[in-house]
């Protein structure tokens, strides 16, 4: 419950509106009540001596109070619907928002499947019972206890009977309250793996298909859909226990009132109104008492969705601005070419480390890239190379050591400042589901978040990247959707849009990881060509696995093992570097 009340600031500038929906829904289940109260008055009066002016009278009000009734309904529903969709609203942009500011080692231990069902399945959970669950589940008792009052006033004996029924009940719902979180648990979790294997099964249907192991998917998700069969089972298990022994108690106080009831008009300590009152009354709370069962359920389930929504929100982004960020960010402004510190990168003494790793991955890394110069890094598989390159834009920050971009510690600088001196892509291109102008026109971020580009310059970029062509040939030219919802375009396609969007700001700084693999070596030449002469201010750093590129680079950096091995040219380690020789496949 503490998790569901993590919730009130959000709903505290509504809850005036959030509390007269509530009065509302009291009101218009209330106000029937008047109605067994009219019936036992009807009986013990106008009916027993024949009135019938003030029989009319008592079923006019009858009608006044279901009117009443249905309006009070009406306008809670009004009420209610807009605020409680706001809320959801707030909720997921909250949540959208931080996943944006987790870290990549946030992302990378959580399934994408929690996370989506956290944000999706959850938050409608908890919307649904702010809606409906938690106005009933505040009015339900209030109704039994206004139930029991008119009770009182009919004849007291009846509420002493319905409080000693009340309490094998009560013991009942303790019982179920324990098992059935645990249920909701289990249940909405693996709803998050359900969400998880889908994704993973669409996003890998090529290699299923062709390896035929759709089969072997669909086993896969049978064994997580059959648990979440069982988890459901269990609670409607339990909720068919709950429902069972919270819809007897109404059943038997009806029989026992009516019992009870007839004793009393025979020994005369009751009037057959007061008996017919009683009984009207407990058939009105019956919907009430009845519907405990459902609200506790969803209460119970809603908390349940309220920890797993803070569970995500509540895990702290590591890589944060610093407290100096503004400070930093004027300096940066005021950085200017004359500056002998501005287009470095360096590495001083970088050591990294995952955390969940024994050893560093970057063991003391020293490397120096002057203003306007392409270093090619170039090393063996899972030597650190991706490490490096994700250093730069603070992807990771160094476990010792310190990386420096024009001169400051890239944890010095905001966040928004740092990424946008730089442009990055990466060997797997990610394009969004947007027209290949927006996929391109995010590389420009400016610091205030904006992007800043016309369609001259989202062409200059796709020059560079020699896309500009086949950009052309698109259905739509440039307004071509692509992404995972448009048009399919082929891996050294996306790699080169990609790359235009990481030039299209024209970068201070050029971060590039093997972002030409899947692109033909002519193509990679044309396009290395047109980087050096046209951004020649750019300072690269270019994973490399081909001679081509290095032999484009201005220096190469030769890795292994998380240490820089030697720096050199192209040529020059040829010759002095038996490793780099092994690397581009130069035999001797
Ligand atoms: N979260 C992690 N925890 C521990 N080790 C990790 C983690 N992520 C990556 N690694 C390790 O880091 C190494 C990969 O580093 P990196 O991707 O920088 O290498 P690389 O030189 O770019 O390789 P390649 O040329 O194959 O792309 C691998 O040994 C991998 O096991």
């Amino acid at each position: 419950m503490r998790d569901l009340l993590r919730f009130w600031p959000d709903i505290r500038p509504r809850a005036w509106r959030y509390a007269v929906s509530i009065l509302l829904a009291l009101f218009s289940t209330g106000i029937g009540f008047l109605i067994p109260v009219l019936t036992g008055r009807a009986v013990d009066g106008p009916i027993a001596d024949h009135d019938y002016r003030r029989l009319v009278l008592i079923a006019l009000l009858v009608v006044a109070v279901g009117f009443a009734e249905s309006l009070a309904q009406l306008i809670r529903r009004m009420i209610t619907a807009g605020m409680t969709a706001d809320w959801e609203v707030l909720w997921r942009r909250r949540l959208f928002s931080h996943l944006q500011r987790l870290d990549i080692t946030h992302h990378d231990e959580w399934d994408s499947g929690q996370m989506l069902s956290r944000a999706t399945n959850d938050l409608t959970q908890l919307r649904r019972f702010t809606a409906f669950g938690l106005p009933f589940l505040v009015i339900t008792p209030c109704l039994v206890v206004l139930g029991g009052v008119i009770l009182s006033f009919i004849q007291p004996v009846f509420v002493v009977l319905l409080v000693l029924m009340s309490l094998p009940t009560m013991a009942g719902v303790a019982w179920f309250n324990s098992r059935y979180k645990i249920a909701a648990r289990a249940a909405q979790d693996t709803m998050g793996e359900v969400s998880t294997s889908v994704e993973e099964s669409v996003q890998g249907i090529r290699v299923l298909l062709a390896f035929g192991r759709s089969p072997w998917a669909a086993q896969r998700f049978r064994l997580i859909v059959e648990r979440l069969r069982g988890h459901e089972l269990e609670k409607v298990r339990l909720d068919a226990w709950l429902f069972g022994a919270i819809m007897l108690l109404p059943q038997l106080a009806l029989v026992a009132f009516a019992a009870v009831g007839a004793w009393g008009v025979v020994t005369g300590w009751a009037t057959l109104g007061q008996t017919v009152a009683a009984i009207t009354l407990m058939m009105y709370l019956r919907m009430p008492i009845e519907m405990f069962g459902f609200l506790l359920a969803d209460a119970l389930m809603a908390a349940t969705a309220a920890t797993r929504y803070w569970e995500l929100m509540d895990l702290e982004p590591r890589i944060t601005d610093p407290k100096a960020a503004e400070a930093a960010a004027v300096t940066s402004a005021a950085a200017s070419s004359s500056d002998p510190a501005t287009g470095v990168l360096e590495f001083d003494r970088v050591v990294f480390q995952h955390e969940d790793a024994e050893t560093p991955l970057l063991a003391g890394v020293d490397l120096r890239i002057a203003p306007g110069e392409t270093l090619a890094l170039v090393g063996t598989t899972g030597t650190g190379k991706t490490a490096m390159t994700a250093l730069v834009p603070r992807l990771f920050d160094v476990t010792e050591g310190a990386v420096r971009v024009d001169g400051h510690d890239v944890r010095d600088l905001a966040l928004a400042d740092l990424r946008s001196r730089m442009g990055v892509a990466f060997e797997e291109p990610i394009l969004f589901s947007a027209s290949v102008k927006e996929n391109v026109a995010m590389g420009t971020q400016s610091v205030d978040g904006g992007t800043a580009i016309d369609e001259n310059g989202v062409w200059e970029a796709l020059e560079i990247a020699q896309a500009a062509d086949f950009v052309r040939a698109l259905p739509d030219g440039l307004d071509t959707e692509v992404g995972e919802q448009g048009l399919s375009l082929s891996g050294g396609q996306r790699q080169r849009i990609a790359l235009a969007r990481a030039v299209a700001g024209r970068p201070r700084f050029l971060v590039l990881d093997d972002p030409l693999s899947a692109v033909d070596v002519d193509t990679e030449d044309r396009v290395q060509n047109r980087l050096r002469t046209v951004l020649a201010e750019t300072t690269a750093l270019i994973v490399a696995h081909r001679p081509s590129t290095a032999a484009l680079a201005d220096r190469v950096a030769v890795m292994d093992d998380g240490r820089i091995l030697a720096v050199g040219g192209h040529e020059e380690l040829l010759g002095t570097s038996a490793v780099y020789r092994t690397l581009m496949g130069v035999k001797v």
